[in-house]
Protein backbone atom coordinates (compact mmCIF):
# COMPACT_ATOMS: atom_id res chain seq x y z
CA UNK A 1 0.00 0.00 0.00
CA UNK A 2 2.51 2.58 0.58
CA UNK A 3 4.68 1.99 -2.57
CA UNK A 4 1.51 3.13 -4.20
CA UNK A 5 0.33 5.93 -3.06
CA UNK A 6 4.17 6.81 -3.02
CA UNK A 7 3.47 6.33 -6.85
CA UNK A 8 0.15 7.89 -6.45
CA UNK A 9 1.96 11.57 -5.41
CA UNK A 10 4.49 10.86 -8.10
CA UNK A 11 2.21 10.47 -11.09
CA UNK A 12 1.20 14.06 -11.81
CA UNK A 13 5.09 15.23 -12.21
CA UNK A 14 5.68 12.28 -14.77
CA UNK A 15 2.54 12.76 -16.27
CA UNK A 16 3.42 16.35 -17.06
CA UNK A 17 6.34 15.81 -18.37
CA UNK A 18 5.60 13.18 -21.00
CA UNK A 19 2.20 14.98 -22.04
CA UNK A 20 4.78 17.59 -22.39
CA UNK A 21 7.23 16.03 -24.66
CA UNK A 22 4.37 14.16 -26.85
CA UNK A 23 2.92 17.92 -27.09
CA UNK A 24 5.98 19.53 -28.10
CA UNK A 25 6.83 16.57 -30.79
CA UNK A 26 3.28 17.02 -32.12
CA UNK A 27 4.22 21.13 -32.67
CA UNK A 28 7.57 20.43 -33.99
CA UNK A 29 6.07 18.04 -36.65
CA UNK A 30 2.71 20.03 -37.20
CA UNK A 31 4.64 23.60 -37.63
CA UNK A 32 7.92 21.80 -39.05
CA UNK A 33 10.30 24.87 -38.10
CA UNK A 34 13.48 26.30 -40.14
CA UNK A 35 16.76 25.34 -38.08
CA UNK A 36 19.72 26.68 -39.03
CA UNK A 37 22.99 24.36 -38.60
CA UNK A 38 26.60 25.79 -38.24
CA UNK A 39 27.49 22.76 -37.83
CA UNK A 40 31.23 20.31 -37.53
CA UNK A 41 31.24 18.11 -40.94
CA UNK A 42 31.05 14.68 -39.14
CA UNK A 43 27.37 15.49 -37.60
CA UNK A 44 26.04 17.56 -40.74
CA UNK A 45 23.97 14.19 -41.63
CA UNK A 46 23.13 12.79 -38.94
CA UNK A 47 22.32 16.19 -37.78
CA UNK A 48 20.15 17.00 -40.67
CA UNK A 49 18.51 13.44 -41.14
CA UNK A 50 17.10 13.76 -37.02
CA UNK A 51 15.72 17.27 -37.55
CA UNK A 52 14.08 15.61 -40.38
CA UNK A 53 12.84 12.70 -38.87
CA UNK A 54 11.32 14.67 -35.69
CA UNK A 55 9.61 16.84 -38.41
CA UNK A 56 11.44 20.04 -38.78
CA UNK A 57 13.40 21.61 -41.81
CA UNK A 58 17.07 21.81 -41.50
CA UNK A 59 19.50 23.67 -43.33
CA UNK A 60 23.06 23.94 -43.40
CA UNK A 61 24.42 27.65 -43.81
CA UNK A 62 27.35 28.50 -42.66
CA UNK A 63 28.69 31.03 -45.55
CA UNK A 64 29.18 35.07 -44.31
CA UNK A 65 28.16 36.60 -46.84
CA UNK A 66 24.51 34.68 -46.72
CA UNK A 67 23.86 35.19 -42.80
CA UNK A 68 22.04 38.58 -43.21
CA UNK A 69 19.69 37.78 -45.69
CA UNK A 70 18.66 34.30 -44.23
CA UNK A 71 19.44 33.67 -40.37
CA UNK A 72 16.62 36.38 -39.27
CA UNK A 73 14.45 34.20 -41.62
CA UNK A 74 14.87 30.52 -39.52
CA UNK A 75 12.95 29.82 -36.47
CA UNK A 76 16.25 28.70 -34.68
CA UNK A 77 19.76 27.95 -34.89
CA UNK A 78 22.46 25.75 -33.87
CA UNK A 79 26.16 26.51 -33.47
CA UNK A 80 28.27 23.64 -32.78
CA UNK A 81 31.78 24.32 -32.99
CA UNK A 82 32.91 20.82 -33.60
CA UNK A 83 35.49 20.78 -36.19
CA UNK A 84 36.32 24.55 -35.79
CA UNK A 85 38.45 26.87 -37.96
CA UNK A 86 39.65 30.20 -38.17
CA UNK A 87 37.64 31.09 -41.42
CA UNK A 88 34.17 29.49 -39.78
CA UNK A 89 34.16 31.17 -36.67
CA UNK A 90 33.06 34.76 -37.44
CA UNK A 91 29.66 33.20 -39.16
CA UNK A 92 29.55 31.77 -36.16
CA UNK A 93 29.40 34.64 -34.10
CA UNK A 94 27.18 36.77 -37.00
CA UNK A 95 24.37 33.97 -36.95
CA UNK A 96 24.22 34.19 -33.57
CA UNK A 97 23.92 38.04 -32.90
CA UNK A 98 21.07 37.72 -36.15
CA UNK A 99 19.58 35.33 -34.39
CA UNK A 100 19.35 37.16 -30.78
CA UNK A 101 18.46 40.01 -32.31
CA UNK A 102 15.63 39.00 -34.56
CA UNK A 103 14.76 37.13 -31.24
CA UNK A 104 15.06 33.48 -32.28
CA UNK A 105 16.16 30.84 -29.93
CA UNK A 106 20.27 29.93 -30.58
CA UNK A 107 21.59 26.36 -29.13
CA UNK A 108 25.32 26.26 -28.42
CA UNK A 109 27.34 22.88 -28.81
CA UNK A 110 30.68 23.70 -27.37
CA UNK A 111 32.10 20.51 -28.29
CA UNK A 112 34.99 19.62 -27.01
CA UNK A 113 36.23 23.06 -25.11
CA UNK A 114 38.62 22.42 -23.31
CA UNK A 115 40.78 20.71 -26.19
CA UNK A 116 42.57 24.33 -26.70
CA UNK A 117 42.92 27.73 -26.10
CA UNK A 118 41.54 28.70 -29.17
CA UNK A 119 38.47 26.51 -29.08
CA UNK A 120 38.37 27.58 -25.33
CA UNK A 121 38.03 31.11 -26.20
CA UNK A 122 35.67 30.56 -29.25
CA UNK A 123 33.42 29.01 -26.66
CA UNK A 124 33.93 31.65 -24.39
CA UNK A 125 33.25 34.33 -27.21
CA UNK A 126 29.80 32.57 -27.81
CA UNK A 127 28.85 32.01 -24.41
CA UNK A 128 28.60 36.44 -24.50
CA UNK A 129 26.15 36.57 -27.45
CA UNK A 130 23.73 34.94 -24.97
CA UNK A 131 22.86 31.49 -26.41
CA UNK A 132 19.05 30.51 -25.09
CA UNK A 133 20.39 26.52 -24.42
CA UNK A 134 24.31 24.81 -23.83
CA UNK A 135 24.05 21.26 -24.79
CA UNK A 136 27.54 19.44 -23.94
CA UNK A 137 28.51 16.49 -22.50
CA UNK A 138 29.99 16.46 -19.17
CA UNK A 139 33.70 17.27 -19.44
CA UNK A 140 32.49 20.17 -22.04
CA UNK A 141 30.02 21.76 -19.38
CA UNK A 142 33.32 21.75 -16.62
CA UNK A 143 35.52 22.96 -19.30
CA UNK A 144 33.56 25.89 -20.30
CA UNK A 145 32.34 26.54 -16.66
CA UNK A 146 35.78 26.56 -15.24
CA UNK A 147 36.90 28.46 -18.09
CA UNK A 148 40.29 26.26 -18.61
CA UNK A 149 42.07 24.22 -20.80
CA UNK A 150 42.19 20.29 -19.56
CA UNK A 151 43.82 17.04 -20.24
CA UNK A 152 40.90 15.92 -22.36
CA UNK A 153 39.08 12.87 -24.69
CA UNK A 154 38.98 15.41 -27.29
CA UNK A 155 35.38 15.48 -28.23
CA UNK A 156 34.37 12.20 -25.83
CA UNK A 157 33.65 12.48 -22.15
CA UNK A 158 35.65 11.75 -19.37
CA UNK A 159 33.04 12.69 -16.52
CA UNK A 160 29.78 11.58 -16.35
CA UNK A 161 26.86 13.91 -16.96
CA UNK A 162 26.14 14.20 -12.85
CA UNK A 163 29.90 14.93 -11.91
CA UNK A 164 28.59 18.33 -13.91
CA UNK A 165 25.59 19.66 -12.02
CA UNK A 166 27.52 22.32 -10.12
CA UNK A 167 29.24 23.06 -13.35
CA UNK A 168 26.38 23.80 -15.43
CA UNK A 169 24.12 25.72 -12.82
CA UNK A 170 27.10 27.74 -12.33
CA UNK A 171 27.40 28.24 -15.96
CA UNK A 172 23.86 28.80 -16.09
CA UNK A 173 23.62 31.47 -13.77
CA UNK A 174 26.70 33.25 -15.54
CA UNK A 175 25.15 33.01 -18.79
CA UNK A 176 21.88 33.27 -18.39
CA UNK A 177 21.14 29.40 -20.78
CA UNK A 178 19.61 26.98 -19.96
CA UNK A 179 22.48 24.27 -19.53
CA UNK A 180 21.90 20.63 -20.83
CA UNK A 181 24.42 17.99 -20.07
CA UNK A 182 23.93 14.94 -22.10
CA UNK A 183 25.22 11.70 -20.75
CA UNK A 184 23.39 8.55 -18.74
CA UNK A 185 21.00 10.89 -17.13
CA UNK A 186 20.38 14.16 -19.36
CA UNK A 187 20.79 16.78 -16.52
CA UNK A 188 19.04 20.19 -18.00
CA UNK A 189 19.08 23.02 -15.68
CA UNK A 190 18.72 27.00 -14.98
CA UNK A 191 21.11 27.55 -12.50
CA UNK A 192 18.20 26.75 -9.89
CA UNK A 193 15.76 23.93 -10.93
CA UNK A 194 17.64 20.69 -11.59
CA UNK A 195 16.08 18.44 -13.81
CA UNK A 196 16.81 14.75 -15.31
CA UNK A 197 15.69 12.97 -18.93
CA UNK A 198 16.75 9.30 -17.95
CA UNK A 199 15.86 7.89 -21.47
CA UNK A 200 18.37 6.44 -24.09
CA UNK A 201 21.08 3.84 -24.37
CA UNK A 202 24.75 3.35 -23.52
CA UNK A 203 25.31 2.78 -27.33
CA UNK A 204 24.24 5.82 -28.45
CA UNK A 205 27.83 6.90 -27.59
CA UNK A 206 29.18 4.22 -29.99
CA UNK A 207 27.77 6.50 -32.72
CA UNK A 208 29.32 9.58 -34.02
CA UNK A 209 27.52 12.80 -33.44
CA UNK A 210 24.41 11.98 -31.31
CA UNK A 211 25.13 14.93 -29.05
CA UNK A 212 25.55 17.17 -32.01
CA UNK A 213 22.27 15.84 -33.38
CA UNK A 214 20.57 16.08 -29.86
CA UNK A 215 21.70 19.80 -29.70
CA UNK A 216 20.05 20.13 -33.04
CA UNK A 217 16.33 18.64 -31.95
CA UNK A 218 16.92 20.83 -28.23
CA UNK A 219 16.80 23.78 -30.95
CA UNK A 220 13.71 22.56 -33.30
CA UNK A 221 11.76 22.09 -29.76
CA UNK A 222 13.00 25.72 -28.07
CA UNK A 223 11.64 26.84 -31.44
CA UNK A 224 8.05 26.06 -30.59
CA UNK A 225 8.10 26.51 -27.32
CA UNK A 226 10.21 29.50 -26.63
CA UNK A 227 8.63 30.48 -23.50
CA UNK A 228 9.27 27.05 -21.82
CA UNK A 229 13.02 26.57 -22.71
CA UNK A 230 13.73 23.78 -20.15
CA UNK A 231 10.81 22.30 -19.94
CA UNK A 232 11.85 21.89 -24.24
CA UNK A 233 15.54 21.19 -23.56
CA UNK A 234 14.32 18.01 -21.67
CA UNK A 235 11.58 17.00 -23.55
CA UNK A 236 14.01 16.90 -26.72
CA UNK A 237 16.88 14.81 -24.65
CA UNK A 238 14.08 12.63 -23.60
CA UNK A 239 12.23 11.98 -27.15
CA UNK A 240 15.80 11.22 -28.24
CA UNK A 241 16.54 8.88 -25.89
CA UNK A 242 13.04 7.11 -26.38
CA UNK A 243 13.91 6.51 -30.23
CA UNK A 244 17.20 5.12 -29.23
CA UNK A 245 15.92 2.68 -26.77
CA UNK A 246 13.55 1.58 -29.62
CA UNK A 247 15.86 1.55 -32.52
CA UNK A 248 18.23 -0.75 -30.18
CA UNK A 249 15.46 -3.35 -29.71
CA UNK A 250 16.24 -3.41 -33.74
CA UNK A 251 19.80 -3.01 -33.69
CA UNK A 252 22.68 -5.61 -33.86
CA UNK A 253 25.34 -2.38 -33.40
CA UNK A 254 26.04 1.33 -33.82
CA UNK A 255 25.55 1.49 -37.55
CA UNK A 256 22.33 -0.15 -37.11
CA UNK A 257 21.48 1.91 -34.05
CA UNK A 258 21.89 4.68 -36.11
CA UNK A 259 19.63 3.58 -38.96
CA UNK A 260 16.86 2.53 -36.54
CA UNK A 261 17.12 5.21 -34.02
CA UNK A 262 16.45 7.45 -37.18
CA UNK A 263 13.24 5.26 -38.16
CA UNK A 264 11.99 5.34 -34.65
CA UNK A 265 12.38 9.23 -34.10
CA UNK A 266 10.50 9.04 -37.38
CA UNK A 267 7.68 6.72 -36.12
CA UNK A 268 7.41 7.19 -32.65
CA UNK A 269 3.60 8.12 -31.11
CA UNK A 270 1.88 9.25 -27.83
CA UNK A 271 1.35 5.95 -26.57
CA UNK A 272 5.23 5.65 -26.57
CA UNK A 273 5.99 8.96 -25.53
CA UNK A 274 3.20 8.48 -22.68
CA UNK A 275 5.15 5.45 -21.54
CA UNK A 276 8.44 5.57 -21.94
CA UNK A 277 9.65 9.35 -21.48
CA UNK A 278 11.32 9.55 -17.84
CA UNK A 279 11.89 13.14 -16.67
CA UNK A 280 12.07 13.84 -12.97
CA UNK A 281 13.19 16.79 -11.08
CA UNK A 282 16.60 16.07 -9.52
CA UNK A 283 16.10 19.45 -6.85
N1 LIG B 1 25.40 5.94 -20.67
C1 LIG B 1 24.38 6.35 -21.44
N2 LIG B 1 23.18 5.72 -21.36
C2 LIG B 1 22.15 6.13 -22.12
N3 LIG B 1 22.19 7.17 -23.00
C3 LIG B 1 23.36 7.84 -23.10
C4 LIG B 1 24.50 7.48 -22.33
N4 LIG B 1 25.50 8.34 -22.62
C5 LIG B 1 25.00 9.21 -23.54
N5 LIG B 1 23.72 8.90 -23.82
C6 LIG B 1 22.87 9.59 -24.81
O1 LIG B 1 23.60 9.65 -26.02
C7 LIG B 1 23.41 10.90 -26.68
C8 LIG B 1 24.77 11.56 -26.94
O2 LIG B 1 25.30 11.97 -25.70
P1 LIG B 1 26.87 12.16 -25.48
O3 LIG B 1 27.03 12.58 -24.06
O4 LIG B 1 27.60 10.96 -25.96
O5 LIG B 1 27.13 13.41 -26.42
P2 LIG B 1 28.48 13.96 -27.04
O6 LIG B 1 29.65 13.48 -26.23
O7 LIG B 1 28.35 15.42 -27.25
O8 LIG B 1 28.45 13.20 -28.45
P3 LIG B 1 29.03 13.64 -29.89
O9 LIG B 1 30.15 14.59 -29.62
O10 LIG B 1 29.44 12.36 -30.54
O11 LIG B 1 27.93 14.30 -30.63
C9 LIG B 1 22.47 11.71 -25.80
O12 LIG B 1 21.17 11.59 -26.31
C10 LIG B 1 22.58 11.04 -24.43
O13 LIG B 1 21.39 11.12 -23.69
C1 LIG C 1 34.56 13.11 -34.03
C2 LIG C 1 34.42 14.58 -34.11
N1 LIG C 1 35.52 15.39 -34.24
C3 LIG C 1 35.23 16.67 -34.29
S1 LIG C 1 33.55 16.98 -34.20
C4 LIG C 1 33.22 15.31 -34.11
C5 LIG C 1 31.83 14.78 -34.01
C6 LIG C 1 31.40 14.44 -32.64
O1 LIG C 1 31.40 15.52 -31.77
MG1 LIG D 1 29.45 16.57 -28.50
Amino acid sequence: MESKSNYKEEEPEATMWSQKAWALLSTVRSQSPLIQCITNFVSMDLMANTLLSAGASPAMLHTLEELTDFTPQVHALCVNVGTLSTGWLPAMKLAAELAHKSGKPWVLDPVAAGASGFRLKACLELVELKPTVIRGNGSEIIALAKASVEPTKGVDSSHKSTDAIESAKSLAQASGAIVAVSGAVDIVTDGNRVVGAHNGVAMMTKITATGCSVTALIAAFVSVDQSHVLEATASALSVFGIAGEMGMKMANGPASLRMHLIDSLYGIDEACVLSHAKITSLS
